[in-house]
């Protein structure tokens, strides 16, 4: 297992994550975007990013991409379940119990951070990143996949 995995392996999981905000929000009123909620993850983000000795307005460009990903996937099965309505959600997941998940995994995602702030500095980053990206995307579909590769631009430094 490459240096960035547990990075990388966290980041795909936030991303399938997303298949139940997005049949969260299917059929209600709520947006795939939602500024205030994306604001207060870039605020918690900052906070604990200090505490954890990182530079919080790189923990920041990290997150705005893990957001960036999460509505990628969002509005591709939202475009999906439109065009292919037999394969429309038939339940609705509670979003109130999906945030504190998508919580969970962005606290593992910033301890991973940490634990990787050198090496994220350091020449091996992008070739280190293009592993675990090859090894965690294996096993994704490819709106997974594009999601993944839309939430890994900015974790090397
Ligand atoms: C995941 C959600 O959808 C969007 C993506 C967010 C995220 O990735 O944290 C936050 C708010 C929304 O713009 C959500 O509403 O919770």
């Amino acid at each position: 297992e490459g240096a960035l995995d547990p990075l990388v392996g966290s980041a795909a999981q936030r991303v399938v994550l997303s298949d139940q905000v997005a049949a969260a929000k299917w059929g209600t009123d709520s947006p795939i975007e939602d500024p205030e909620r994306e604001q207060q993850v870039l605020d918690g983000v900052a906070a604990d990013a200090a505490e954890l000795g990182l530079d919080p307005e790189e923990a920041k460009r990290v997150f705005r991409d893990q957001i960036e990903a999460s509505k990628l996937v969002q509005r591709g099965l939202h475009a999906y379940w439109t065009a292919h309505p037999d394969q429309q959600p038939t339940e609705r997941p509670d979003l109130g119990e999906i945030r504190p998940e998508l919580d969970r995994l962005g606290d593992e995602i910033l301890l991973a951070l940490r634990d990787t702030d050198e090496l994220r500095d350091g020449p091996s980053c992008p070739g280190d990143l293009l592993g675990a990206y090859a090894h965690t995307a294996s096993g994704l579909g490819v709106l997974h996949q594009a999601g993944l590769g839309r939430a890994i631009p900015s974790i090397c430094s």
